[in-house]
């Protein structure tokens, strides 16, 4: 077949290349001899050749001993950060290989609380040492004889620690490894800590610290109350030095339970606490950033599930506990809920209400807690409000206090009138309050007065005395209330309660029903109530739980203390006098029965002269005469009086 075109242009494209390789070649030989020939061309090829070799042989002698040693050793990288570097870290803490290096951070510290450490001064006079500590983060290197056996380099730097075990036999290192877990796991030496992140000033540390289990608890969340009160419960911080001191938390700090008036907690500036949960170092980290307070939790874990366990753990144990008291939320003055104040749980039988009342009352929340699949299924929204209206010192607070303990609810306490409450705040207040819990606004009549022609405000009525309107005004206004109330953010589940002394003055679109459900009036004491107000001071059965004092009304039979009781109530005008009034009386008389009832006529002869002086001057004589003849009468003087 004869060749066609392309075939022959292809033979020619070749031949041409052929050529020309060949003329290079032989020009590059040729310009080779000609440098040879040449002295300082000579000179030059030598010095590049004798170059060459001299790197080749410089490269072989430091990569010839590395690699002859790579079979003689192994060697292990562990970051900072990671729980293995802890292992390894604490292991050679106890083993005091430390002790041999020549950097050092010197402390002082309690030595008689310091073990596993080769202490140079050690005075014993229990004055604070001085304790030197490895200077972990400054670059050195260490041999350790590990078991007499094993020859092993330790390296540290900032990005961790290096081992090279010398050992033919790379079991050695996992023989180290497994006995640095299990002494870590074991010991009662808490591992060195780790920052988490973000808090730490060195960038460096904030890093590494991603590698743990790390947990944020911010003090506007109920975590953060689960959490704190789990660290103080468990003697988790018992290695604490620094306290803030506080006289008013009764029964939230490390003296629960004691008489003690003086309470020590730990201080929530910025401490660290370590301590070993279930089988696992865990750090606590309390510090204060804005306006509240943050605990950081890390866990010397990478697994998540962890942290989930110790989170379930203290809400169990704060559930637990909260069943002997009840808790009220405040508002930390900004839009969130802060700081829980304990109250001991107050028995739903020292309530002293007329017949019915706070039966219907708990039964009725009690129905709408259980009936939340009733509510939806009807659409209604699941929420309902109290109002608690009347006369000072009747009872409405402790209702409130009394129904959270009997239904193991807790109370969020917001103040309407309080700085920092806006309408804003108040409406991410009522978004945030958990379900079945009490929502309770006090003397909701101060907020905001009632819808009043403008010119009538600051008026000064004809005795001098500022019109009643002129209240301390609320930033919540009348309008932002309402929508709150109604929102569809606003939590389901949830019971309000107001209270006020002034029904009057509120608003008819504050308390009509959806928002205002249910409206019990309190009134001054009558009827059984004073009877049963003074049995409730003078008990007959001194086996009432409700009694735990023992005082059983001065040792009185029940039928003579039956007696008294008739005679007081009796003795005391129906509706003049409060539950309030009536115990600050009975009060004095603590332990006698008899002398209360014999007191009575006294007080209130006393009562009522108080009160037509505030407000009557010119009945004042016939005060005194009221006085003269209840001093005739029998001459009992209260030993203490309360309005
Ligand atoms: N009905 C009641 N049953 C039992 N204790 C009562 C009753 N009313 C008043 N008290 C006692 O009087 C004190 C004051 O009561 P409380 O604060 O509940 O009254 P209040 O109606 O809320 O008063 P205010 O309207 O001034 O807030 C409490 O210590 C409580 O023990």
């Amino acid at each position: 077949m004869p060749p066609t075109t392309s075939m022959l242009s292809i033979r020619h494209l070749w031949k041409t290349l052929s050529r020309l390789l060949c003329h290079s070649w032989k020009s590059a030989l040729r310009f080779i001899k000609y440098l040879l020939r040449h002295p300082q061309g000579g000179e030059l090829i030598r010095f590049l050749f004798l170059g060459t070799v001299m790197e080749t042989a410089r490269s072989l002698t430091q990569k010839i001993p590395d690699y002859v040693n790579g079979f003689f050793r192994v060697q292990a990288h562990f970051h900072r950060g990671d729980v293995t570097f802890d292992w390894v870290t604490s292991y050679l803490d106890h083993h005091q290989v430390w002790n041999h290096s020549r950097s050092f951070n010197v402390t002082a510290k309690n030595t008689e609380k310091i073990i596993d450490r080769d202490l140079r001064f050690k005075s014993g006079d229990g004055y604070l040492d001085a304790v030197y500590e490895p200077d972990s983060w400054a670059p050195s290197t260490d041999l350790f004889h590990w078991k007499k056996q094993h020859w092993i380099t330790v390296s540290v730097d900032k990005m961790g620690l290096m081992l090279q075990v010398w050992s033919l036999n790379q079991s050695v290192l996992d023989d180290f490894i497994q006995e640095a877990r299990e002494l870590y796991l074991q010991r009662s030496v808490p591992p060195p800590i780790v920052r988490p992140p973000a808090l730490g000033q060195d960038n460096d540390r904030d890093w590494f610290g991603y590698l743990l289990v790390t947990g944020f608890f911010d003090s506007g969340d109920f975590s953060y109350t689960w959490i704190l009160e789990y660290l103080q419960s468990q003697d988790f911080m018992e290695d604490i030095m620094q306290f803030s001191i506080s006289t008013r938390q009764a029964d939230a700090g490390w003296s629960q339970g004691k008489k003690d008036t003086v309470h020590a907690l730990p201080l929530q500036g910025n401490s660290f606490h370590r301590f070993r949960w279930r089988s696992y170092w865990v750090q606590a980290h309390i510090y204060s950033s804005g306006p509240g307070s943050q605990i950081a939790i890390t866990i010397h874990s990478c697994d998540k599930a962890v942290l989930l366990d110790f989170i379930e753990a203290a809400r169990l144990e704060y559930k637990e506990a909260a069943v002997s008291r009840v808790n009220v939320h405040l508002t930390d003055g900004y839009a969130n809920w802060g700081r829980v104040v304990p109250k001991t749980r107050r028995s739903f039988s020292t309530l002293i209400l007329p017949d019915g009342i706070k039966e219907t009352l708990l039964a009725d929340i009690q129905e709408f807690l259980d009936n939340e699949k009733w509510y939806t299924f009807a659409g209604v929204p699941h929420r309902r409000g109290y109002l608690l209206y009347g006369e000072p010192g009747t009872g409405k607070s402790t209702t409130v206090h009394a129904l959270a303990g009997e239904l193991g609810m807790e109370i969020y306490f917001v103040s309407l009138a309080s700085p920092g409450v806006n309408n804003h705040s108040l409406g991410e207040l009522f978004h945030s309050t958990p379900p079945h819990s009490i929502l309770l606004i006090e003397d909701i009549d101060c907020a905001f007065p009632q819808r009043v022609d403008p010119a009538e405000e600051f008026q000064i009525d004809e005795e001098g005395r500022p019109n009643e309107i002129w209240k301390p005004q609320s930033k919540v206004t009348l309008a932002g209330l309402l929508n709150i109330l109604d929102s569809v953010a606003s939590q389901e589940g949830r019971v309000l309660i107001a209270t006020t002394n002034h029904i009057e003055q509120l608003d008819p679109a504050l308390i009509r029903p959806g928002r205002i459900d249910m409206k019990i009036k309190y009134s001054l004491a009558m009827g059984e109530q004073l009877e049963n107000v003074f049995h409730r001071f003078y008990p007959d059965d001194d086996d009432d739980p409700a009694n735990p004092s023992g005082i059983n009304g001065g040792g009185l039979a029940a039928s003579e203390l039956e007696d008294l009781a008739r005679q007081f109530a009796a003795a005391v005008p129906h509706s003049k006098f409060s539950i309030a009034q009536l115990q600050g009386y009975l009060l004095g008389w603590k332990n006698d029965p008899r002398g209360a009832v014999r007191g009575i006529p006294t007080w209130i002869a006393q009562q009522e002269g108080e009160r037509i002086q505030s407000t009557e001057p010119g009945e004042q004589q016939a005060v005194s005469s009221a006085h003269e003849e209840a001093d005739n009468s029998d001459g009992a003087v209260p030993r203490l009086c309360s309005t």
